[in-house]
């Protein structure tokens, strides 16, 4: 059985709207029911657990009993960290579970066959993350500002979630947390911690978490025509004519 945590309980600070950016209208829904509805269409789910600001909950369950073809649901409080409302969530899990996914509200740009993906990779490995190569050449810095080193762009990879772990190893992973007052951004980084590898398993550049207001008009575009797949891209008639080229 495989259940999923959505972390749901944050504020928004970086959106900058003055409410939980889940309830910003998506194409026409809310991000967090557009989140919900892409995993309520995977058969390899088989339970949602929400993690929510508490002054939120009831709100929440009144939104969520309207909307149909949602896989069956759990309403959870969130933490004052997005590890402690994963955590709570987990605690929460159906005992029969045996897979746990834990994927961001805000990324409500999944897809089925990502998510598919995660769930076989964690099945052989253990765990598994999706991730996407960095594009950008990257820098870490010193307190003046300057840089100090470029890492080989080579081996970087931006991670995203979903990210899915056999349960046991995800419980384990959030109890060393725990005893160490370990505070990571994300489940890959406790897992490994307790010396367990964890797979990359290809995400997709779509996959955009809705952070700043610039992510929610991204996402409302790349919302609209599903994929950037699906768009076809047209040279400018100003080189087309002079380059001679036709668009095929
Ligand atoms: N205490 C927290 C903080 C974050 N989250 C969730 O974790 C995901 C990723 O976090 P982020 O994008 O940082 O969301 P916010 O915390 O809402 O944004 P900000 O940091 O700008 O305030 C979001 O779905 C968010 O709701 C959570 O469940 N509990
Ligand atoms: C888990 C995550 O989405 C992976 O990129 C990310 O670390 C969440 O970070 P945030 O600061 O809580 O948005």
């Amino acid at each position: 059985m495989v259940s999923v945590i959505f972390p749901a309980a944050g504020h928004g600070k970086r959106m900058g709207l003055g409410f939980n950016k889940i309830f910003t209208e998506l194409s026409g829904k809310p991000i967090l029911i557009q989140t919900l509805l892409t995993f309520s269409r995977c058969d390899c789910v088989d339970e949602l657990i929400i993690a929510v600001d508490v002054n939120e909950m009831e709100v929440i369950q009144k939104v969520l009993s309207k909307i149909p073809r949602l896989k069956p649901y759990k309403i959870v409080a969130g933490g004052s960290e997005r590890q402690y409302s994963v955590y709570n969530g987990l605690m929460a899990v159906s005992p029969d579970a045996d897979i746990v996914l834990v994927h961001d509200a805000a990324r409500p740009l999944i897809s089925e066959t990502v998510i598919q993906n995660v769930v076989n990779e964690v099945m052989l490995s253990g765990g598994a993350v999706c991730a996407v190569p960095v594009k950008d050449t990257t820098a870490e810095i010193n307190e003046m500002g300057f840089i100090e080193k470029v890492p080989d762009r080579n081996k970087l990879w931006a991670i995203q979630t979903p990210q899915g772990f056999k349960k046991e190893i995800l419980v384990e992973a959030h109890k060393k947390a725990q005893e160490d007052d370990f505070l990571g951004t994300d489940e890959a980084s406790l897992v490994r911690r307790t010396g367990r590898a964890v797979k990359l398993v290809m995400g997709s550049y779509d996959n955009i978490k809705v952070t700043t207001p610039t992510d929610l008009l991204m996402a409302e575009m790349l919302f609209s025509h599903k994929t950037a797949k699906h768009v076809k891209f047209k040279i400018s008639s100003l080189f087309s004519e002079i380059l001679g080229t036709v668009q095929k």
